[in-house]
This record gives structure tokens, sequence and C-alpha cells, in this order.
């Protein structure tokens, strides 16, 4: 029979008020804080407040994208229909099923324990399926923020067989849905299913193929690297969480960084419009906080800070013609890498990789000006962060992981305080985030990749990646400048003019200096014809302090007394003596610059025999090489035919001296003395004699400067 009560009357009434309105929340807060109310009373009145309460806080939802709309509508329907009971909890239990199938279930719930959607991000442009822009934001056309994308990997033969269960489900190609189970201890909450929604630009199910992956991710960005942008790819997730195969793949299913190596040298070919490019390549790791070159292992590589951002200095970069030589290198690199079989990943990479490509090539434009277009990809597969155990001894593996933690902290750190706007970011903790300090605020499209295992066994570690990865998504970059240069057309004809112009004003000058010369010439001869006494010319220029000669000394030097001083006769002479003196003045400023020219002139010939010096030296080495290789040239072929005499029998034996024995040691025969051949008369040590061992080797051993790897090996050779 029922029963009325007070709280019963007073929920109908509170009810029933809503018709003309809200029931009135000062009655509502008496009753539940009255003490001679009965409990159930306050119960309901606590209950009637908290609806009113989530009422008014519901705001109108408003999307840009139907789906949303979509998505918004069915969090509705499941925020009517989710009231405990019978149903919806027999619903849960099959939806758990379901989950452990590794099946598809519709809704989940947040944090709180309310089921919900998040309203959709806004998403740009991507080639994947039904996936469709909302923004007209594109990599290339200024990018805005990091691209962020979650990879998730199928369940591994070792979780199945632990009976773990699938804890991600990715919905829409976009929506990921994390839930938590209930520890199986945990009677009371069992039935409870706790989860997350996280939505990014792309989210991969574990059937994605490395092609789907390549083309949605990096494709777009290769395309924009091409344009003269810089762009990054960065893989990130715990350990075993599937990041080295989405970068590096295997042989058969190749990854990230072998596509886009691919795609880069297919695309480049077509843009060059010359034909000519150049594709420079690096490979680092930053193991241990010490950075290391894969190419060319060897001493830790320190980082400085220049105008192009932080660089490793002594970094190889070596220069890639082709794709097989990439991908040759990346192997080689590879086996350089560190990498240890640990708990959760049997060759766990306990380093960061960092593969570098930078592109050049020329392009023409509209208005054909030669474009030179850089652009710089940087591919980066970080190491997984990994649980330690607090029982876990201090064992090198223990430390590692607390390096690579204390990196990915770093890393975590850096992205908080971009998003959060700070204007210091600490990118100096750590060698990585010192390294991916242009990837993450530089001007550069950036990429991340979000790695996720399917088990409920790597719950923490998921929410952790997908935590980070839904932060990435706020960081927002700067926009990404074009590292283009024109260059003016036809520079090549121009400096064939310029060339032309040199020569001319050469000649002109060296006609110049040669009709100066007559003009001295000239001079000279004029100063002997206007001088009043048949002396040399010498005798003319000596300078007035010099002693004067004897029948100067004899002649009465012209004075008042003796009346002579006036006379026609002494007027000419005078005006002769001052002819003279600037005709001397001028032949010594002539003979000074034609001292002046001289001087040039021996100091370029000197330059030309310097070059030319250095010239015979370079082709008595490569005639070394050409022996050493066994390559028959014109000039063996000649020595071959030589006879005894050392007379030439082609015709080209006019040019040759008749007897060479007696000629004399001309420039070249120097420069042929200091090659290796005739280093037996000088009696120093070459290169070549340590290498066969401190033996004497004959004239024509082969350089091995060039290769001194090669240079080991024919060590190694000889010995044997
Ligand atoms: N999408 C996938 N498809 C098939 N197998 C995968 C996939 N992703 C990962 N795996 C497999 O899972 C295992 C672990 O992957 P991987 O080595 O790439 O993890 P990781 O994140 O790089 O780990 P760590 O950080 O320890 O190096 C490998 O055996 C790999 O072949």
């Amino acid at each position: 029979m029922p029963v009325s009560t007070r709280s019963k009357n007073l929920y109908t009434q509170s009810k029933t008020d809503t018709r003309f309105g809200s029931p009135k929340k000062d009655e509502m807060m008496m009753m539940a804080t009255n003490p001679n109310h009965g409990l159930k009373e306050k119960m309901k009145a606590i209950t009637l407040l908290y609806e009113q309460q989530k009422q008014s806080q519901k705001k109108p939802r408003f999307s840009t994208h139907p789906s949303v709309d979509l998505l918004n509508s069915n969090c509705k329907k499941d925020e009517k229909e989710r009231k405990p009971t019978i149903g919806n909890v027999m619903r849960e239990i099959t939806e758990n099923t379901l989950l452990r199938q590794g099946r598809v279930i519709d809704d989940f719930k947040d944090n709180e324990g309310f089921s919900c959607r998040k309203k959709g991000n806004v998403v740009r442009k991507l080639s994947v399926g039904n996936v469709q822009e909302v923004e007209g934001e594109k990599i290339g056309n200024g990018q805005s923020r990091i691209l962020v994308f979650v990879r998730l990997r199928p369940m591994g033969k070792k979780e199945r067989e632990a009976g773990s269960k699938c804890c991600v489900r990715i919905v829409n190609k976009r929506d990921v849905y994390l839930t938590e189970f209930a520890n199986e201890n945990d009677y009371l909450r069992l039935k409870r299913l706790r989860g997350r929604h996280f939505t990014f630009d792309a989210s991969f199910p574990d059937s994605t193929t490395q092609h789907e992956i390549y083309s949605t991710t990096t494709a777009e960005l290769v395309e924009a690297v091409l344009q003269g942008r810089n762009g990054s790819v960065f893989c990130y997730g715990a350990t075993g969480a599937g990041k080295t195969y989405t970068m590096l793949g295997t042989i058969e299913n190749p990854g990230v960084m072998v596509l886009a190596i691919k795609d880069l040298f297919n695309k480049i070919r077509h843009k060059s419009f010359d034909g000519h490019n150049v594709v420079h390549l690096s490979y680092l790791e930053v193991y241990n906080e010490t950075v290391r070159d894969l190419l060319s292992p060897g001493r830790p590589l320190v980082l400085r800070e220049d105008k192009q951002g932080i660089v490793a200095a002594g970094l190889t970069q070596y220069r890639a013609y082709s794709t097989d030589e990439v991908m040759a290198l990346l192997q080689q690199g590879n086996l350089n890498r560190t990498t240890e079989p640990t708990r959760a990943n049997e060759t766990s990479s306990r380093s960061h990789a960092i593969l570098q490509v930078v592109i050049e090539y020329r392009v023409k434009d509209a208005s054909s000006n030669i474009i030179n277009r850089v652009g710089k990809l940087s591919l980066i597969d970080l190491a997984g962060s990994e649980r330690a155990l607090a029982t876990e001894q201090r064992t090198l593996r223990s430390i590692e992981g607390a390096n690579i933690n204390k990196s990915l902290l770093a890393l975590s750190s850096c992205i908080n305080a971009l998003v959060e706007g700070k204007k210091h970011i600490p990118y100096r903790n750590s060698k990585l985030t010192q390294l991916l300090k242009d990837s993450l605020s530089g001007s550069c499209n950036t990429v991340m990749i979000a790695n996720i295992s399917p088990s409920d066994l790597s719950f923490g570690e998921t929410q952790n990646t997908l935590h980070w990865a839904d932060r990435a998504k706020e960081i927002r970059m700067k926009t990404c400048d074009v590292n283009e240069e024109i260059q003016i057309p036809d520079s090549g004809e121009k400096q064939a003019k310029l060339l032309l112009e040199l020569q001319k004003e050469n000649r002109e000058l060296r006609m110049e200096l040669a009709k100066q010369q007559q003009q001295l010439l000239v001079l000279q001869a004029q100063t002997l014809a206007a001088s009043p006494t048949p002396s040399t010319i010498s005798s003319l220029l000596t300078p007035p302090s010099a002693k004067p000669n004897e029948k100067q000394k004899q002649k009465p030097r012209p004075s008042f007394l003796a009346r002579n001083c006036f006379t026609p006769e002494s007027k000419k002479k005078a005006a002769n003596e001052t002819t003279v003196k600037d005709l001397a003045n001028t032949v010594k400023a002539k003979e000074e610059e034609i001292e002046r020219i001289k001087k040039d002139h021996a100091l370029l010939i000197k330059q030309k025999d310097q070059f030319i010096c250095e010239l015979s030296r370079k082709v008595v080495e490569l005639s070394g090489a050409e022996k050493a290789n066994g390559v028959v040239t014109r000039s063996r072929v000649r020595q071959k035919e030589l006879p005894k005499g050392g007379d030439l029998k082609s015709p080209s034996h006019r040019f040759v001296s008749p007897s060479p024995t007696a000629k004399k040691r001309s420039f070249w025969d120097i420069t042929t003395a200091n090659s290796p051949s005739v280093d037996r008369l000088t009696g120093r040590k070459i290169r070549s004699q340590f290498i066969s061992g401190g033996t004497t080797t004959t004239a024509a051993a082969p350089s091995m400067l060039r290769q001194p790897g090669f240079a080991r090996q024919k060590t190694d050779n000889l010995k044997q």
C-alpha cells in the first residue's frame, strides 16, 4: 500500500512546480539544511538542486560539422538512457563482454562516470577516408599548430596469452575511447566502466597499413619540405607501443622514414628544372644524455647553437644520390643504434634517433627566375617511456630508463610551457629538447604520431600518451617561412661579359703602358738632343747635389763682375738647363712607374707559377692512381712505346728535346721529382711507405689519402 510521506509530497510538489518554472532554490536549500526534516526529504531536495544546477550549466552546443551534431545528439540520448536501470546494467555487461573480445561499443563514460562525448575538435583536411575538412588550415599555408595523430597497434601474442583485454576503441577515424576496467578484486566496482574520450587530427586502428599512415601524416609535410619549408615528424609513446615500427618498419612493410625518403627522391627529380639536386643526410641518437653520430660512430658530439639553430658539431652529413644509398645508410645507422630487450619489448630502442634530410634544388618561376629551394625534414623515433619497478636494481637498464624518462619529462615540460604560452621554455633541460627546439617552436611544420597499445595492462601508459598528445594539439607554431633564394637569370652570361670587359681593360692598360714606354724613350732622346753638351742620360739625371764634373768645374761661373750674366747666350743656356731639368724629372717619374709595373708583373708570374705547380702535382697524383687502378692511359702507352733512348715514335716527337738526358731541369721535372715516384731521391718518407709497413714503395704507389678506410684495408691485405 502506498504510503504518503512528507518527502514524497514535497518531491511531487516540486516536480509539478517545474511546469510554471523551476522550484524555488531557497526552499530547496532550506529543506536540505533544515535539521527538522528527515533524511529522505533532504536527499530529494539535494537531488533536485543538483538536477537544476546541471540543467543551468548545460550550454548550447555549436558545431561546424554535421558529424559533431550527430555526436552531440547521441550524447544527449545517452544521458537520458543511462539511468541505473536493470536494462542499462545488462547493457553495460554486454558492452564489457564485447570489449573483452576487442569489438566496438557505442558509448563511454568520462572520468566522472557520466556518459559523454566531447565536442569534436576542429580538424584540418586530411587524406584519411571520411575525415573531412572543417577549417581551411593546411600544411604549408602558415602552420598554426602541431598535427597530432594516434596509431593503435595490434594486440601482441604475449598480451593475448596473458589474457589482457582491449581498452582502446577508435571511432570515426578520429575519436579514441579509452576504457578503464575495474580491478577484478574490486567487487563493488566490477561492473563499472570508466574511460576517457580524445579527438585527434586522425586516429588509426590496428589494421592501418604503413602506406596509409605515411600518406595521411607525412606526405603533405614532404610536399611542404619540397616547397622549401622545414618539417618534423616524431613518434611518441610507451615502450613497445610501435614507434620504431611506425618510423622504420620492416623490410616488407617499410615505415615513415623510408617512405618519406623514397617520396622525396621521386618528387625532387620531377621538380628540379635542370635535374640538379643535392640531398644531405645525417642520423644521430641521444643515448644517456649523450649525442652520437649513427653514420660514423665515434666520440660523443657537442651541441652548439648557431644561426641555423641547435646543431651537433662534427655530425657527418652524407651526400646521397639515390634511395638505395639512403636505405643502406639507414640500415647502417640502425645497426649502430642502441637497442636492448626490456620487459615490454624484445628489441626496445634505448635511445632517441633523429634522421635529418636536407634537400636543395632549383626551380624556374613564371618570370623565368631561377629559385634555389632548401628544405629540411627531421624524422624522430623517440625512445619509449618505461615504468621502473620499485624493486628494480640500479642496473644499466634502469639508468637508461631514468635518462629516457628524464628527457621525455623535459619534453613534456616544454610542451606544457608552450601550451601555457610561457616566455621561458626549458629546452636546455635535456639534449632531446634542445634538438627538438626547432620542431616544437621554430618555423617548422610538425607532425606527432602517438603510438598506443590496445592492452589494458598498459592502460596507464596509454592514458599518459593520449594525455600528452592531446596537450600537444594546443602548441602554436610560428608561421613557416619558405627557404628560397632567387638567382638573377643568365648570371653565367653576365659573368662571361664581365670577363670579356676585364680582358679588354687589361689589353688597353698594356697598350697604355707600351705608349708610355715609347714616350719615355722619346723624352730621353729629346733630352739628349736638348742637352748643351754631349753628355749621357746618366749625367743628365744626376741630381743637383751630386759633384759637378771636371768640365763644369773648369768653366767660369756667370757673374755680374764678368758682365756675362745677361748675355743672349747665357739666357739660352739657362732656358735649356730648365728644360733639361724638367725632362730629367719626367724621366725619373716614368722610370719609377716602370719599376712598379715590373714588380707587379713579377708577382703575377710568381702566382701563376704556384698555380701551375699545384696543377702538375695533381696530374702526377692522378697518373699514379691510374697506374694503380690498371687504367690504360695515353701517357702509359707512350711510355711503353718509348725506345731505350727515350725518343717518342709519335708525331709529337718533334716537341721533345732530342737529348732528354742533357736537358736543363724544367719546372715539370722539378714537380715530378717532388711526386711520390721521386721520393727516393729526396729520402723523405711518404704516406704510402707507412701504409706498406716501412718498406719503401715504388714510384707508382697508388694514393689512398682520399679513402682512409681503404688505406686500412690495404695494410691488412699486405700483412696477409
Ligand atoms: N602496427 C603494427 N603492426 C604490426 N606489428 C606491430 C605494429 N606496431 C608494433 N608492432 C610490433 O610490436 C613490437 C614493438 O614495436 P616497436 O619496437 O616498434 O615498439 P617501440 O614503441 O619502438 O618500443 P621501444 O620504445 O621500446 O623501442 C614489434 O615487434 C613490432 O613489430
